[in-house]
């Protein structure tokens, strides 16, 4: 690995933060690996996707397994996409989510809690009613330890990856309390329309990519909504989607998007984070503002984009606007400043535990 990927590897945000004035918007990383973020290559590339591979990843296909949607090609990706995108249909969910929202707004301290922990621990149960039907606290915990010790933190990320290379991560234990539970989802959900063998996988890939980036995209936009004079009280609801989506600009949950390959090799990385602060595309891209104009193609894509773009972004929009709204009407919200840079959760960029809030009651 040269100095170049090392930093890469090690300090993303650092590193790509190094990288932000490069007025091209693309980098070499190494010998036929480009990071990239200049709109016109982004917008090309989504269009080319269906011709590109989508290789798996180092860090994630070890605890996924090889068998996941994140990384199947061609028909069988089609086909698998077909099958989750009735269940991830946001609007079905709205009355559901809505309660299961409230009962977290009640169940918080009264003390300072950790924004992001909070919100982690609400979306998992979301995602984790989707895919199961049913609510079950002591299997989210447990898949929730077992993901931590290997993602919980850069750190942890790093070694999982490294000191053990090609070796899967699975736990037996953990595996069949998933497929039990997938089994009796009633209504039927995965089991009924997925190969036997392939489900493992997919439960454990929507329970992963169904909460991380949900979650951090909820602690972002309260983060930003305490830091910007003029978000306050409750906000309606076009000012919320325009907030919304002003965090995912400027504090993308996931700052990369998967990689792409040509046939020819050449590895293709796309950076969500660089593309939505570049200078040449957003006028003062370090503040924060709701009000912006629409940018051009291949200029904002925080769900990524042509045949990979995010299955659950509506039912992910759905959540943070439910969340945010439901915690700004019912209580009095207080942010602590963060007191170190954002973490590094495998793939999603998410406040730093430090970040607390304080939720009181209005009433
Ligand atoms: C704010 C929340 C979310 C963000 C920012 C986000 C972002 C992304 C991104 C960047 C990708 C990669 C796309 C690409 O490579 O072009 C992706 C893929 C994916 N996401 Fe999300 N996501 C979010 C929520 C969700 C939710 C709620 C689900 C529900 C299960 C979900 C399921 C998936 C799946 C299955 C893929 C793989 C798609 C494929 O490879 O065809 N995501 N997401």
């Amino acid at each position: 690995m040269n100095r170049t990927e090392l930093r890469f590897t090690l300090r993303l945000i650092p590193f790509l933060d190094s990288v932000e004035s490069f007025e091209d918007g693309l980098v070499r990383l190494r010998d036929r690996r480009w990071l990239v973020w200049h709109p016109d290559v982004m917008a090309a590339l989504f269009r080319n996707d269906r011709a590109l591979r989508h290789p798996p990843s180092r860090t994630l296909s070890p605890l996924l397994g090889n068998r996941s949607v994140l990384w199947l090609d061609g028909a069988e990706h089609t086909a698998y996409r077909r099958t989750l995108a009735p269940m991830l249909r946001g609007a079905r969910y709205q009355a559901l989510i809505e309660e299961m929202v409230d009962r977290s707004i009640a169940e918080l301290p009264s003390g300072p809690t950790s924004v992001s922990a909070w919100t982690r621990k609400l979306t998992l149960r979301i995602i984790g009613r989707v895919v199961f039907g049913v609510d079950d606290d002591e299997l989210l915990t447990a898949f929730t330890r077992w993901l931590d010790r290997r993602l919980g933190s850069r750190v942890r990320t790093l070694a999982h990856r490294y000191l053990t290379p090609g070796t899967t991560r699975f736990d037996p234990r953990l595996d069949a309390m998933l497929l039990h539970r997938a089994h009796s989802a009633e209504p039927p959900a995965l089991a009924a329309y997925l190969p036997r063998d392939d489900l493992r996988d997919q439960v454990v890939s929507l329970l992963f990519a169904g909460h991380e980036t949900t979650a951090s995209a909820a602690a972002w936009t309260l983060y930003w909504i305490s830091r910007t004079p003029g978000l306050t009280g409750e906000l309606d609801d076009d000012l919320l989607d325009a907030t919304i989506r002003e965090s995912l600009r400027l504090s993308p949950p996931a700052a990369l998007a998967g990689n792409r390959m040509s046939d020819e090799g050449m590895v293709i990385t796309p950076s969500i984070y660089l593309a939505h602060r570049r200078a040449a595309t957003y006028e003062n891209p370090h503040v924060f503002d709701p009000a912006r104009t629409p940018p051009p193609p291949g200029a904002f894509f925080p769900f990524g984009g042509g045949v990979r773009h995010c299955p659950g972004k509506d039912l992910a929009l759905l959540e943070i606007r439910l969340i945010v709204r439901a915690l700004l009407r019912h209580r009095h919200v207080r942010l602590s400043s963060p007191t170190s840079t954002p973490q590094l959760r495998g793939a999603a960029m998410a406040p730093p535990p430090s970040l607390a809030m304080v939720a009181t009651c209005r009433h």
